[in-house]
């Protein structure tokens, strides 16, 4: 039966499609394509069909075959006819993709295959993927696929909100987590060199044989260009979180029974991730490339993060499991290092002792160290390829690789001459995403990360990660990082020299300056916090008198929760004049108590507000979710009392001052992620639910009358709340996930009261 695959880039005109991804669809092209499996590409973007054409055509001139690849050349006209831009924005630009595509092929003669491949930033892939689910499962499709780039989350608690938003559209099976590292073609040589070797190497890798295990990726090249990116990343997240914890699986896991079953490998993975334990603080090192903070100013308005930002990174994982118990397991990644090389070494213990015959040249003896090593890329071999010391064993080479002496100009490789070593290299070096595609295309499973994998990879890093608690880094001088040399003793990990670490006040100082004026493209004050209280209070005071002067009367919403209570107190002691008998007080938000609970946002704002201002009883709004013992009922529809009092009190729906604040889950009002008020554009006011699956317990004021207000404040005070503000900084507009994002005044002024401690994610 014909099998047609549609292979659709979104980003297909940025730049990982631009680097690689074209050049390997059309090695995909050349190797998969035939009468009876045909593929088409869709380069999909934001930009108008011409402009995208015109790009898309550049970067297909530009992508060739292999000089000697005679059938790619064949191909490759044909390839290019069967690459498409299409302008993908909007969901009906979907829908007419899809429509499209699936309509192209007869039912039943051909099973139509679609691949959508997300080569955007993650902030987007929610509403891709909900395009997509509600766009492009036509009748004759016969599967739908979605790939997924990293960063899989930043940290464990947007990891999973990232997979649980992709699952409430796409089976497990239907996604694909790209790690290029697992496509790297020595790691896919890992698992089948131990199989082949078990025998003899299997006894040897365990605690009373193995001394330590490096999993190392160093870099010549730094961050410049992309410092936006990396300054939310750093080294952890960007690789030692996803390709390095995968090496170390690799190496390290129990031998799945069947190599080449995905199934026993993502058992036995997920087995072993379990038994390694959390990196605590005193195991992780980190470092910044002294250029760093220079580029940083260069490229960023805000290089308050760009402080904390590790460039280097080393650490030190154990695992529990009778087998490894003991044994220290050293990652270690850094940019602009002395060299480049990525590699896992695996270093045998001296546990021989020679008697006689020790010294010969074809002595076995004093060989030291014996080590096993998979050179995954660079370093000082010819290419990347397994080395074996010849004192630990006399490998019997996986069918994949070909053994070759070593030609290296390298006198000294892993502090042993070339001669010590056996070496082979894969048969097939294709690039890391050229085999991606090719095993995207034909079902390889073990080259992507299943959703459980992230997590357990989360559980490892979650606690290091933290901005909350930020390690300084220490500076190092780039391509001579002599200053970082460490050890590793009773778990610790310690610079050997007393590496300078960046300078605090200088930091303070600088972050400081560099705060913008603006934040989510609205006004921005940020200040400690008793400063920007005391503004915020200003503010309001300014508005209210204005509200007076030109109609009397001034309409504020105070959100509930615990930050506004400072507010309150500057508000009490510090503005007598407040013109509260002009005011109306109403709220954004209520708990579904009676209004006598301490929970109840009404009970803070009169017993740290109301009960000390001269404010007519008659303009006080509490929302009524108690009616007779029964809390937020349906049928006693207190939602739509309190809608009409706002329609009657205020005609026109505006009101002056909206103060709201954000959870540390995106949540503003009652809205919470994911939220169905969200959309809710015909009611000013709704009973909503703070967890999903579960009863109304709030009600809140709609989107429809906050972003209809004069003037909203949005308040973020405290360090915990540096994360949100960190991911919003970089969130699109009306992300569901977080529902703050949806706001924004109409045509009234939005400003951001952020207070120092929540920007920096530290108390100065
Ligand atoms: O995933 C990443 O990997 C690259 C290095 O990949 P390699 O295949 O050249 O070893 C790294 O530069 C980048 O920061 C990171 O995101």
């Amino acid at each position: 039966k014909h099998q047609h695959t549609n292979i659709v880039i979104v980003g297909g005109i940025g730049d990982l499609a631009k680097k690689y991804l074209w050049h390997s669809a059309l090695q995909l092209y050349a190797k998969s394509y035939n009468e009876n499996n045909t593929i088409s590409f869709y380069a999909g973007a934001r930009v108008i069909e011409d402009e995208g054409n015109v790009v898309l055509n550049k970067i297909l001139d530009r992508i060739l075959c292999d000089t000697d690849d005679k059938h790619c050349h064949k191909l490759r006209p044909k390839f290019i006819r069967n690459s498409h831009y299409v302008m993908l924005k909007k969901g009906y630009h979907y829908e007419t993709l899809c429509k499209k595509l699936s309509s192209e092929y007869e039912n039943g003669l051909t099973s139509v295959r679609q691949i959508f491949y997300f080569s955007i930033p993650s902030s987007a892939y929610q509403s891709v993927a909900e395009f997509v689910n509600e766009h492009c499962r036509h009748e004759n499709v016969t599967s739908t696929e979605i790939v997924l780039e990293k960063p899989f989350g930043l940290d464990k608690s947007s990891a999973k909100l990232q997979v649980d938003t992709i699952n409430s559209y796409f089976s497990g099976s239907e996604v694909k987590r790209v790690d290029h590292y697992l496509a790297k073609s020595v790691t896919k040589q890992i698992l089948k060199f131990r199989f082949s070797n078990r025998d003899r190497l299997e006894r040897l890798l365990n605690n009373k044989f193995v001394d330590r295990v490096e999993i190392v990726m160093k870099e010549r090249i730094g961050v410049k260009g992309r410092i936006d990116f990396y300054d939310q990343t750093g080294v952890v997240r960007d690789v030692m979180q996803n390709h390095l914890s995968e090496l170390l699986a690799l190496v390290a896991m129990e031998m799945p029974n069947n190599v080449s079953s995905s199934s026993h490998i993502e058992k036995n993975k997920l087995q072993f991730l379990k038994q390694i334990r959390p990196v605590s603080s005193n195991a992780i090192l980190t470092g910044q490339y002294s250029k760093y903070l220079e580029e940083a100013g260069e490229e960023i308005e805000n290089t308050s993060l760009s402080y904390l930002t590790p460039t280097f990174a080393a650490s030190l994982l154990q695992v529990e499991n009778p087998r490894w118990q003991g044994v220290p397991f050293v990652l270690m990644s850094g940019k602009h290092m002395d060299e480049r090389s990525s590699y896992v070494r695996i270093l045998f213990r001296e546990h021989e002792f020679c008697v006689t015959g020790c010294e010969g040249s074809n002595s076995t003896f004093n060989k030291y160290p014996r080590q096993l090593v998979f050179q995954i890329g660079h370093g000082s071999v010819p290419s990347a390829g397994i080395l074996v010391s010849r004192s630990l064993l006399s490998p019997v080479w996986p069918e994949g690789v070909r053994e070759l002496p070593i030609t290296s100009k390298d006198s000294n490789i892993h502090g042993q001459s070339p001669g010590d070593f056996y070496y082979a290299v894969p048969v097939h070096d294709a690039p890391a995403y050229v085999t991606v595609l090719h095993d995207l295309y034909h079902g390889v499973k073990e080259t992507f990360v299943t959703s459980e994998r992230v997590m357990a990879l989360w559980d490892i890093w979650d606690n290091v990660i933290s901005r909350s608690s930020p390690t300084l880094p220490s500076v190092y001088k780039e391509y001579e990082p002599g200053n970082l040399n460490f050890t590793v003793e009773n778990g610790h990990l310690e610079f050997i020299e007393k590496v300078k670490i960046i300078n605090f006040d200088h930091r303070e100082i600088a972050s400081h300056a560099t705060i913008p004026n603006s934040f989510r493209n609205s006004t921005l004050h940020c200040l400690s916090s008793p400063k920007l209280v005391s503004s915020l209070a200003q503010n309001m005071l300014t508005s209210a008198e204005a509200a007076v002067k030109e109609r009397g009367v001034f309409h504020i919403a105070f959100s509930g929760g615990r930050t506004p209570i400072i507010l309150f107190k500057e508000l009490v002691l510090n503005f007598p004049y407040f013109p509260w008998e002009y005011s109306h007080i109403w709220q954004v938000d209520e708990r579904c108590v009676p209004h006598i609970n301490p929970a109840s946002n009404f009970h803070t704002l009169h017993e740290h507000l109301i009960k000390y201002t001269r404010i007519p009883y008659y303009n006080i709004h509490p929302m009524q979710v108690d009616f007779a013992g029964k809390l937020c009922s349906p049928a006693s529809k207190g939602d739509q009392l309190y809608e009409e009092s706002i329609n009657y009190l205020i005609p026109d729906q505006v009101i002056d001052f909206v103060l709201l604040g954000v959870g540390n889950d995106g949540h503003t009002a009652s809205l919470f992620p994911h939220s169905a008020s969200l959309k809710n554009t015909k009611d000013l006011v709704a009973y909503t639910k703070s967890k999903s699956n579960e009863q109304m317990d709030r009600m809140s004021l709609l989107l429809s009358v906050i972003n209809n207000a004069r003037n909203i404040a949005i308040v973020v005070i405290g360090k915990d709340k540096h994360d949100i503000v960190h991911k919003l900084s970089t969130s699109l507009l009306n992300n569901s996930l977080y529902p703050i994002t949806y706001v924004s005044a109409n045509k009234g002024n939005t400003s951001w009261f952020i207070d120092m401690d929540a920007w920096l994610g530290y108390t100065l």
